[in-house]
């Protein structure tokens, strides 16, 4: 049942009522700039002591705790969850022009009322609001009652060592599938003889399971196993256990169409580390976004909210080659587009009919190998994907490329750790790229440092001698209701 009814507003206690209250004014409020800082301190302060005063531990039931771990956002309505997110994402927008107007020593009017100097458009709502993650790992360790063998997401945290696996049934996010799957995951490690891995270096097996599944209906799971010291041969008779749970047992209610399994005795491996081992069914899992395939392997990235990246790939293939020319008419393909990080090819691809050509740059193998095998799925001549780090292969290729004639645009689309700085150098130097979008899911992390690196007046010591580029128009897109976050997709021009 959502957590919504079962747990109403009408029924939360006046505590819980006057703390939630207290904590989302104080959201507002440091999102709001026409509340003045004393207030905002003030606010801030009753906060902080009210949750000394009363943990919020003390009086939430374990689903609630978790689902504003989760979702912090849940009890809200979502035009109400909309509204925070435009007025956080324009008070990062506004710090970002304060700190270029002070580089420029250009204080525009705008400024004055806290408003980013520059139009920033309203927040584009995600097409569906529930139900919506097409991909949710599971984590493995003790629940509530204690049984190490729980399978769901963490409440607290390991430096306090209070971590409680809550099981994730109610919350908004998550589709069926997903809970059905955990729940048959944690029937059989209850099942099994082997211990689960709850720290790396205390022994135990089983780890945590991720889920994915598409529009079409079709599940992937994908099991980590910590191997500790079984041999292959003993290791192959869990395996076959496994199997044989989904596929014949009380499990093949899941219908699963992969199994995958990944050894690992890190925290993460990549394919390359420690390659995943498909124990059932097929090795990929297929999506569709504005008419384009899409071939997902195990370790590549795609975009959690499937209808919500419609939205987004549409914006960003607006921003980065707009439909009609100046005089309005339908524009002719042309350009070159760089898509700097471009995962399964996903900007790139849907981009691809309106420009001469795509080229892709991604870390990750398995994931560059699905954005080449995506070109062909999708009858596209015009893509091209180099697999590599970025900060090696941007610098070498930008002298390649005979960008003065043909038109260069470039979408950067980095993890949370931003780009390196030899990327910004080398797309900040080449003057024929006139237009750079950047689509970011923490503008006021990493990305920040990038926004401003891309903007400052010519710094030589930083070898960032290019023509500095302006932030000219953002859109933000809901991609993920119910929680604070959302893209960012900011284009810059010069
Ligand atoms: C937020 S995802 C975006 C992927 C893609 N643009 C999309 O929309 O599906 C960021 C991608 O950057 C890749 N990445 C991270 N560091 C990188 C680097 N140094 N060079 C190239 N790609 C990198 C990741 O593997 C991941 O696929």
């Amino acid at each position: 049942m959502a957590l919504k009814t079962a747990c109403s507003r009408s029924v939360m206690s006046t505590k819980r009522n006057h703390m939630f209250t207290l904590w989302k004014t104080w959201r507002l409020c440091s999102t709001n700039d026409t509340i003045p800082t004393s207030q905002v301190k003030a606010s801030r302060k009753r906060w902080r002591k009210s949750k000394k005063k009363h943990p919020f531990t003390d009086h939430l039931s374990w689903e609630e705790r978790l689902a504003d771990v989760v979702t912090p956002l849940w009890r809200l309505s979502y035009e109400e969850q909309l509204e925070l997110k435009q007025k956080h994402q324009e008070r990062i927008l506004f710090q970002l022009t304060e700190h270029l107007s002070g580089d420029l020593q250009s204080h525009s009017s705008s400024l004055a009322v806290g408003k980013p100097s520059f139009p920033v458009l309203p927040i584009l709502p995600s097409p569906k609001t529930d139900g919506y993650r097409n991909k949710s790992t599971f984590s493995v360790n003790r629940g509530v009652d204690g049984n190490p063998k729980t399978v769901g997401f963490y409440v607290g945290t390991g430096r306090e060592r209070n971590i409680v696996c809550v099981n994730g049934d109610h919350l908004l996010n998550m589709p069926e599938k997903h809970k059905l799957v955990a729940r048959c995951y944690q029937e059989f490690i209850r099942l099994s003889p082997l211990e689960p891995c709850l720290l790396f270096h205390t022994g135990g097996h089983w780890r945590e399971v991720t889920i994915r599944t598409n529009a079409a209906g079709h599940t992937m799971a994908i099991v980590y196993f910590h191997p500790q010291a079984l041999t292959q041969e003993e290791l192959a008779v869990h395996k076959t256990e496994l199997v044989h749970y989904f596929t014949q047992g009380p499990g093949a209610v899941c219908e699963l169409d992969s199994l995958l399994f990944q050894e690992s005795s890190m925290t993460r491996c990549t394919h390359e580390e420690s390659p995943y081992q498909l124990l059932h069914g097929q090795p990929h899992i297929h999506e569709e976004v504005l008419g384009f395939k899409f071939r997902i392997s195990a370790d590549a990235f795609f975009q959690v909210n499937q209808p919500a990246a419609e939205v987004l790939y549409g914006t960003v293939r607006d921003l980065c080659v707009p439909k009609t020319d100046e005089e309005g008419k339908p524009a002719k393909p042309s350009g070159t587009l760089l898509d700097v990080c471009c995962g399964t090819g996903a900007i790139g691809i849907t981009a691809s009919p309106r420009v001469d050509r795509i080229i892709g740059i991604e870390l990750i193998e398995q994931a560059v190998e699905d954005a080449i095998h995506n070109a062909s799925l999708n009858n596209l001549l015009n893509c091209q994907f180099i697999p590599g780090k970025a900060e090696v292969v941007l610098p070498g290729l930008m002298s390649q490329l005979n960008s003065a004639a043909e038109g260069l645009t470039a979408v950067v689309n980095p993890a949370r750790a931003g780009l390196h700085h030899k990327v910004v150098r080398a797309l900040r130097n080449q003057p024929a790229i006139r237009r750079l979008v950047f689509v970011s899911c923490k503008p006021d992390g990493e990305a920040m440092r990038n926004f401003k690196e891309f903007c400052c007046a010519p710094d030589p010591q930083k070898k960032l001698t290019g023509e500095p580029f302006s932030p000219t128009l953002a859109v933000p897109v809901d991609m993920f209701p119910h929680t604070p976050h959302c893209e960012l997709v900011l284009l810059f021009e010069r």
